[in-house]
């Protein structure tokens, strides 16, 4: 198999991320590598599309590279999700948490482009969740996160590493993730 390349999308929740990948996905010919939760799925979230959503029994039975617990749900990818993209000689996309995208950093060395994306006013990301229809009560659950707040900012292990996006208008992140992806 090829050597490909896994472009991990991290950051702020709501920042953009499932956006990006959707958007490497389509300009680039990127796999999305489909991830999976127990957190139950948001209105128009669709199963084996946003996530394989599972229960806790069944993440159990999962063999998998890395998993994480964020705001009180399980998550976590597999080898076989990237090894999807690289047979079909394409790149991967994936959107991690920021304690993922160090695993994968740690594991996969320079076969992995993190991008963390972050906004430059941070009331702006409880307006895109609720704007994208997320119940107001899952939208207070997740800012009251450690994880939520975590992850606004970059993490130490990431800095140097990760090439930081600010999403606060799009057509602005296309050109910027244009320049990016053209670089490698
Ligand atoms: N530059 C932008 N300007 C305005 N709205 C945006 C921008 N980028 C994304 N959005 C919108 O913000 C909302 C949140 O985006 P998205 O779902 O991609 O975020 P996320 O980081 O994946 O969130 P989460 O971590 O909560 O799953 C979506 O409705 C999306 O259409
Ligand atoms: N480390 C991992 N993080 C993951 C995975 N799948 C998604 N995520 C991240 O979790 C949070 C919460 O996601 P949400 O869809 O409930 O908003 C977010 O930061 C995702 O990027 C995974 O397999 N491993």
């Amino acid at each position: 198999m090829a050597s490909k390349q896994v472009y991990v999308i991290c950051g702020a929740a709501g920042s953009g991320k499932t956006t990006v990948a959707q958007y490497l996905r389509e300009r680039f010919n990127m796999h999305r590598v489909v991830t999976h939760t127990t957190r139950p799925p948001r209105p128009g979230e669709r199963d084996g599309v946003d996530y394989h959503f599972e229960t806790a029994a069944s993440m159990a039975k999962l063999h998998l590279l890395e998993s994480v617990t964020y705001d009180q749900a399980q998550y976590g990818s597999s080898r076989e999700g990237l090894a999807e993209g690289w047979q079909r000689g394409q790149d991967d996309v994936i959107v991690l948490d920021t304690q993922g995208a160090i695993t994968y950093h740690q594991a996969l060395g320079d076969q992995v482009t993190v991008i963390f994306l972050t906004v430059s006013h941070l009331a702006a990301l409880a307006k895109r969740m609720s704007d994208r229809g997320d119940h107001q009560a899952a939208i207070a659950a997740r800012l009251k996160s450690p994880e939520y707040r975590r992850d606004l900012r970059l993490p130490k292990e990431l800095v140097g590493i990760a090439r930081v996006v600010v999403n606060d208008d799009w057509v602005t992140t296309k050109q910027k993730l244009g320049q990016l992806i053209n670089q490698k």
